[in-house]
């Protein structure tokens, strides 16, 4: 396994390369993975072409790491502000990289709790690991939300089905109604939905009518502490109005996010809470 600073698109960054050839690459600025390729060549995150790489702003594309706030369930930027911050890279393993985040100025400015976070990428022959640990680091108590915010890369979102969800109950967000997923989930227009995850569940992307196990199938899994799965995908309409999205982005993206935000996860002092979510690529 090797191991090496690079420069990506003039942001620093780490690459982590295994001896059959997979490879991950790892920006410092909010330790956000932008690139996954397995030996085969196929690159399985999405990054906009016309993401913000200025060391600042969140950047639309690969796994972004959300926290201490979902979305804009609460009174913080969206999303919370660790994709926005520089983290350090803390170890480099064999088949590891960890990176972290500590509170600063920055942080307290909007949220004013010590707190530290890890987040390890693991690679291994055509699979992917993300790990997230929190801790609170502070003498009092404080809640977050937080989720794997991941973009996968697809050759075409209206052709892909995601399986495993079947009968889940489910917030349709863009419609705001309640129920259960009914088959496979397809994609077309603006998709953005609350899954509530199962225990042992194992999801499953492929191209419409692809065997079950035929080659190209990417399998998805997350830990149980994450007790929701988000499923977004913004569709033509909303595409248009993203700046940092090429117009026929959408088609080339399918995000799903390991997440546990319906409910804030109350941390006492000293104690920390864990959370992956893995793939697995059968080529
Ligand atoms: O544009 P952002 O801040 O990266 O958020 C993208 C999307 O992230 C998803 O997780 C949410 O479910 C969507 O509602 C949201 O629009």
């Amino acid at each position: 396994m090797a191991s090496r600073w690079l420069d990506f698109h003039g942001q620093p960054a780490v690459g982590l390369q295994t001896p059959w050839g997979d490879r991950a690459t790892v920006l410092l600025h909010g330790a956000q993975l932008v690139s996954w390729q397995t030996s085969d060549g196929y690159e399985h995150l999405y990054c906009s072409p016309q993401a913000r790489l200025n060391g600042q702003d969140a950047v639309r594309g690969g796994v972004p790491v959300c926290f201490p706030q979902f979305n804009q369930r609460g009174p913080l930027m969206k999303h919370g502000f660790a994709r926005h911050l520089p983290w350090q890279l803390r170890s480099i393993e064999p088949e590891r990289l960890r990176f972290t985040l500590a509170d600063g100025a920055m942080s307290r400015q909007q949220w004013p709790y010590a707190f530290a976070l890890e987040l390890d990428v693991t690679l291994n022959p055509n699979a992917l690991r993300i790990d997230l640990l929190v801790r609170n680091t502070d003498v009092r108590p404080w809640s977050f939300t937080s989720a794997l915010h991941t973009y996968l890369r697809v050759p075409d979102v209206t052709r892909m089905e995601l399986l495993g969800l079947e009968d889940t109950a489910v917030w349709d967000a863009v419609h705001d109604v309640h129920g259960r997923q009914a088959g496979p989930v397809r994609f077309g227009a603006e998709f953005d939905s609350v899954f509530q995850a199962q225990a042992q569940q194992m999801l499953r992307l492929r191209q419409i009518g692809a065997a079950q196990q035929a080659a190209g199938v990417l399998d998805i899994t997350q830990s149980t502490s994450c007790l929701q799965t988000v499923v977004w995908n913004p569709g033509q309409t909303l595409c248009k109005t993203l700046r940092d999205m090429p117009q026929d982005g959408w088609r080339e993206m399918l995000c799903v996010e390991a997440a546990s935000i319906d409910s804030p996860i109350e941390l006492a002092p000293q104690h920390s809470w864990q959370a992956w979510q893995a793939f697995h690529w059968n080529a």
